[in-house]
């Protein structure tokens, strides 16, 4: 399904923490039911585009329109149309996991009877349903992971930004949120995928931004970059695109620097 309805519209992005410039100018549009990879070496901005994007920080320069509207005049309204799994998942530990999603769900408006029950159904599909009344403390990383995943998407939101998503999953589960996530793309939900394991983002990803010290040094999709750069995988590719040569000279130095004593 061809969609060319712009969903997300990012013009002149500029972004500085005291005297560093983290984004350069970056200009984006992103059509309604893509799933875009979003990569890059580590620093290279990819987080706090993200953040901007979520409303979570300012005073960026430049424009972004989400739902065509500027995000700067319509900050609260669309977040209820967003969902968010962070890198590093910071949930309310004390609380269990029926508290905790019931808690964000009613954030998000929906009544508690509701997210009561479409967290506790949601939970039973990814095999957790058993500590639904437990406390997030005693759960396994992939299980927090899970939760994180749930509290993102029991809005049922347009536009998801996942960073790392997979991160601390098995294998079986890895298999299953990759099946979810195409779905979600078949019901016209934009994905913003962020991730270091390119084998992943070269499958799942419709089209593919790579940012690298704040620029964007290449988009399309994989066969589009492909034929920009060279017939290699992604991660190939990636390492030619961000200068990174010296893995060899640098593993080797990191051995001898053992071997010394
Ligand atoms: N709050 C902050 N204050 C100062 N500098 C920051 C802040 N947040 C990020 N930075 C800097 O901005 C640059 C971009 O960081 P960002 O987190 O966006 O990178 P990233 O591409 O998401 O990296 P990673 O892959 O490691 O998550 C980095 O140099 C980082 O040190």
């Amino acid at each position: 399904m061809i969609n060319n309805e712009k969903i997300i519209e990012i013009k002149n992005l500029n972004m500085s923490y005291g005297s560093k410039q983290v984004l350069k100018n970056i200009n984006l549009d992103i059509n309604r039911g893509n799933i875009i990879g979003y990569i890059g070496p580590n620093g290279a901005g990819k987080s706090t585009t993200i953040k901007i994007l979520l409303g979570l920080i300012g005073g960026y320069g430049g424009e972004v329109k989400i739902f065509g509207r500027d995000i700067r005049e319509d900050d609260f309204e669309y977040k209820n149309k967003i969902g968010y799994v962070p890198e590093i998942v910071k949930v309310y530990e004390s609380l269990t996991a029926q508290e905790y999603l019931t808690f964000i769900g009613q954030l998000y408006g929906l009544e508690y009877k509701i997210c009561d029950e479409k967290a506790k159904r949601l939970m039973k599909v990814l095999g957790i349903e058993d500590s639904y009344e437990s406390r997030i403390s005693s759960f396994s990383k992939g299980m927090k992971q899970k939760i994180a995943i749930i509290s993102a998407v029991i809005h049922n939101p347009d536009i998801l930004f996942l960073d790392e998503p997979l991160s601390g999953l098995d294998a079986n589960s890895v298999l299953l949120i990759k099946e979810i996530i195409n779905k979600l793309k078949e019901n016209g939900k934009t994905i913003f995928y962020s991730s270091h394991i390119m084998e992943v983002v070269e499958k799942i990803s419709d089209r593919i931004i790579v940012l690298n010290d704040g620029n964007i040094v290449a988009d399309g999709n994989f066969e589009e970059i492909r034929k920009s750069s060279f017939d290699g995988s992604l991660e190939e590719i990636f390492n030619e695109l961000t200068g990174f040569a010296e893995h060899s000279e640098l593993s080797n130095e990191f051995i001898n620097i053992l071997n010394e004593v």
